[in-house]
C-alpha cells in the first residue's frame, strides 16, 4: 500500500492513484456516509455514486456533497468495478436481486453488515457470473444513524473482517483488503460461521442486554422515569447509549443471527443463575474472582490500543487531572 501513498494529511496518508475506479455505495446511513468521506479524504476512489432509496436521504446527500453522482434507482451500480452495500441486514436479498442485472462483469459486490451468513445466502444467488462476493464487517459504529451522522476517521484503528466464501478469487479479496486499510482500517479474514458467532457474543448479544436493561428500568413500578434519568450517571447511562441505536437494524441482527445469538444467550442465562445463586447464599468468593476475572480482560484490551480514549482517560483519571471524572463514553460521534 505504502508505494501508492502520496502524502499525508490530517487524516491519514492520500493514494496516488485511486484504488478503486467508480464506487457504488448503496444505503448512505452513518456507514455508507463514512465511506464516502473517508474516501474522499484520502482519493481512495475516482467517482462515487451514491444510491438510497429514501428521497429525503440523497437530499442531505446532495446539501452534504456526499457522491459524485446521486440516485435512487439500483441500475446507478452499472460500470461501477466496487458495489459497497450499506443496508439494514434484512434489506439484502431484494436490494441483489434489483441490482444483479445491472452489475458489469468483473464487478466486486461487497457489504458492511453486521451479520455474515445470511448476508452471503441473500445475496450470492443473485450475483451474475463473472461478479464476485467479498462480504465484509467494519467493526465499528455509533448509535447515529443517518447521512448526517457519518465522519472520515470512523475506520481509523478499527477492525474490518472480511468472509470471503470459499472459492472467491484472491485478487477480489486483495481488492476488498487494500480499500479497507486505505480508509484506516486494520483488516482480519475469517469464514462467515465464525464471524457470527464471535460477533454473538462481543456485539449483538450486549445489545440486547442493554435494550432489554434499559426496557426493565422502565418498566418498574418503584422506580420513576425521572429517577431513571436522574441518577443515569452510573453503568445505566453507558447501556442507554447502546440501547438508542437503529431499532430496524438491530431487529434485522437478532432474526438473522438466530442461531449464534440464542446460543450465546444460552451460555449467559446459565453464568446468570450461578451469580443469582452466589448472591443468594452471600458467595463472595464467585463474585469476587469474576470481577477480578473481568477487571484483567478489560485492561487486556486497552493495553492492546483497542480503545485509545478510554486508556487515556483511564491514565489521565489516575493522575486526578481535570476533567477526568467525567464519562469517556462519547454522547455524540466526533465531527456530527
Ligand atoms: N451503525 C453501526 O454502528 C454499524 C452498522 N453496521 C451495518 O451497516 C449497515 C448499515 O447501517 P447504518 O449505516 O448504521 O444504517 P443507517 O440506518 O444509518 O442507513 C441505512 C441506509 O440504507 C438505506 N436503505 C435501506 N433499505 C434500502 C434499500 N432497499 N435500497 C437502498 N437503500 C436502502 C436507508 O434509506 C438508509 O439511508 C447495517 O447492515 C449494519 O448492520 C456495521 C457496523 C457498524
Ligand atoms: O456504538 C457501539 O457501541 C457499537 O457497538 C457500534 C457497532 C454496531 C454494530 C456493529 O456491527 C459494529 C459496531
Amino acid at each position: 500500500m505504502d508505494s501508492a501513498v502520496t502524502s499525508t494529511g490530517p487524516l491519514g496518508p492520500s493514494l496516488a492513484a485511486p484504488l478503486v475506479g467508480r464506487l457504488a455505495i448503496v444505503g448512505i446511513g452513518l456507514i455508507g456516509s463514512s465511506i464516502i468521506h473517508a474516501c474522499k479524504a484520502r482519493g481512495i476512489a475516482g467517482t462515487i455514486v451514491a444510491i438510497d432509496r429514501d428521497p429525503a436521504v440523497l437530499e442531505r446527500c446532495a446539501a452534504l456533497g456526499l457522491g459524485d453522482e446521486r440516485t435512487g434507482d439500483l441500475a446507478g451500480v452499472a460500470g461501477a468495478d466496487l458495489v459497497v452495500l450499506c443496508i439494514p441486514v434484512g434489506a439484502f436479498a431484494a436490494v441483489a436481486e434489483a441490482m444483479g442485472p445491472h452489475l458489469k462483469p468483473g464487478a466486486i459486490v461487497s457489504d458492511v453488515g453486521s451479520v455474515k451468513g445470511s448476508i452471503i445466502a441473500q445475496t450470492r444467488p443473485h450475483l451474475p457470473a463473472g461478479t464476485h462476493l467479498v462480504p465484509a464487517h467494519p467493526v465499528a459504529g455509533t448509535e447515529y444513524s443517518g447521512p448526517d451522522a457519518g465522519f472520515a476517521t470512523l475506520f481509523q484503528r478499527r477492525w474490518c473482517i472480511l468472509t470471503p466464501p470459499e472459492g472467491t478469487e484472491p485478487a477480489a479479496t486483495a481488492l476488498v483488503e487494500g480499500f479497507w486499510q486505505a480508509m484506516g482500517a486494520n483488516v482480519e479474514i475469517m469464514s462467515a460461521e465464525h464471524h457470527d458467532r464471535v460477533l454473538a457474543i462481543t456485539s449483538h448479544v450486549p445489545h440486547l442486554i442493554a435494550y432489554n436493561i434499559v426496557g426493565t428500568a422502565a418498566d418498574l413500578e418503584t422506580v420513576t422515569e425521572s429517577e431513571v434519568i436522574k441518577f443515569s450517571a452510573g453503568g445505566f447511562r453507558d447501556f442507554t447509549r447502546i440501547a438508542a441505536s437503529d431499532p430496524t437494524m438491530w431487529r434485522d441482527i437478532f432474526l438473522h443471527n438466530k442461531e449464534a445469538v440464542l446460543e450465546m444467550l444460552g451460555r449467559l442465562n446459565e453464568d446468570v443463575a450461578i451469580l443469582s445463586r452466589a448472591i443468594r447464599w452471600g458467595d463472595g468468593d464467585t463474585l469476587f474472582d469474576l470481577f477480578t476475572r473481568t477487571r484483567a480482560i478489560r485492561r487486556g484490551i486497552i493495553s492492546q490500543g483497542q480503545d485509545a480514549a478510554e486508556a487515556d482517560f483511564g491514565r489521565r483519571h489516575a493522575e486526578g487531572a481535570e476533567g477526568a471524572a467525567g464519562n469517556p463514553t462519547s454522547d455524540k460521534p466526533a465531527g456530527a
